[in-house]
Parts: structure tokens; C-alpha cells; sequence
């Protein structure tokens, strides 16, 4: 099980800064679609020039034009790309294609998908890297959580990794590492605290024994 740091609310300066604190307590780092919507690709390139032993996962929710999509991120420093699991099934093979080609992988964002269970067995006969439960800000705010919908991938999912993401926090963690995801992905439950690196070590510590 990996631990993900997802950066939102950042601009570039901002990312390198709070990396720098945590890094060590990390597997991955998230350039999350709100700096790349703010900043460009450059956000991803200038991070994993900074930090080019670090795992670099570029949020770009993609629908369309995905091996393009994807080739321009790869070309920037991404390691893992995302595209959006509502997207056409002719979408996510240029999206996995692409990455294949560049020795990248492909993580699918099921926000917004109705039916979990279908589309993720569907995803996962498409061979997609990941396959991450989310629920965006949106639905946070009304109160709302990705658990029960790892617990419907995981019963599907036979060769893809498992995620999930959407405010966890370390009074929730306990509850998501019972269900054994591959990677568990957390943004403002570590970048809100004002010790960041104690908190994403003692995460990291957590998803470490989990
Ligand atoms: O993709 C995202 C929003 O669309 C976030 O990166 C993801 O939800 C994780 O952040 P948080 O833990 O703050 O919810």
C-alpha cells in the first residue's frame, strides 16, 4: 500500500515548498488539476526536475484526445497520468496505449461514474494501471465518502491497482487501510496541518504496516 500527496491549492513555488517538507513521508506526488488548470504542464515538469526521484503523478482528468494528452504530459516528467473513467472506452486505449509507449502508467478517476461495479471491470479489461474511487469536493461537502465504492472495485478488479481519494483524513485512515487499496490518496487531510511532514509520516507509518 502507497501513500499520495495530492497538491490543489498550489502554485508552482508553493508545490516545492511543501514537497520538500514531506518527501521523505511520500511515494507519491500528486500535481493535483487545479495547479495544472492554473500553471500548465510546467507545474509537473518543474517538480519532477526539483524532485526526480520522486514519483510524479500528473491529475489531468482527461476525456478526450488521451494519447496526445498523455504524450505531452510524459513529455513533461509525469510518471502516472489520469484520465476520467466516464470518458469512451476509445479514449482510455489511446490514454493506455500512449502510456505503454512511454513507460508511464494510467490511473482512471471514477468520479461521476454511476454504475462503479461495470465500469470498473469494464476499465479493467481495457488494462488500466489503476482504478481510483474519488469523491471530488463537491460531494465532500454534502458529506459524502469513496468507501463503500472501494469496497465494490475491489470485489471486481482482477489485475488493475486500487485507489481511493477524497478527503481522508488520519481519523479516517484506519478505515480505508482495512480494505487493503494498492494506493490511498490524501490532499488537504495532510496539507491543512500545520505539522505536515508528522502528519504524513504518521500516515506513511500507518499505510506502511497496513
Ligand atoms: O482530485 C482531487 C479533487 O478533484 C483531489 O486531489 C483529491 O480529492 C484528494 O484531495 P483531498 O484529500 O483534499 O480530497
Amino acid at each position: 500500500m502507497k501513500l499520495q500527496l495530492a497538491l490543489d491549492l498550489v502554485d508552482i513555488p508553493g508545490a516545492i515548498e511543501v514537497i520538500k517538507e514531506v518527501q521523505d513521508h511520500i511515494d507519491i506526488v500528486e500535481i493535483g488539476t487545479p495547479v495544472v488548470i492554473n500553471e500548465g504542464l510546467k507545474a509537473v515538469k518543474e517538480v519532477k526536475e526539483t524532485f526526480p526521484d520522486l514519483t510524479v503523478l500528473a491529475d489531468l482528468k482527461i476525456m478526450d484526445a488521451a494519447g496526445y494528452e498523455v504524450s505531452q504530459a510524459s513529455e513533461a516528467g509525469a510518471d502516472i497520468i489520469t484520465i476520467l473513467g466516464v470518458s469512451e472506452d476509445e479514449s482510455i486505449r489511446g490514454a493506455v496505449e500512449e502510456a505503454k509507449k512511454q513507460g508511464k502508467e494510467i490511473l482512471v478517476d471514477m468520479i461521476a461514474v454511476k454504475d462503479i461495479a461495470i465500469r470498473a471491470k469494464e476499465l479493467d479489461e481495457l488494462g488500466v494501471d489503476y482504478i481510483c474511487v474519488h469523491t471530488g469536493y463537491d460531494l465532500q461537502a454534502l458529506g459524502k465518502n469513496s468507501f463503500e465504492d472501494l469496497a465494490t472495485i475491489k470485489s471486481v478488479v482482477k489485475n488493475a491497482k486500487t485507489a481511493v481519494a477524497g478527503g481522508i483524513k488520519s481519523e479516517t485512515l484506519a478505515e480505508v487501510i482495512e480494505q487493503k487499496p494498492d494506493l490511498v490518496i490524501v490532499g488537504g487531510g495532510i496539507t491543512s496541518q500545520e505539522d505536515k511532514a508528522a502528519t504524513a509520516r504518521q500516515m506513511h507509518e500507518l499505510i506502511k504496516q497496513g
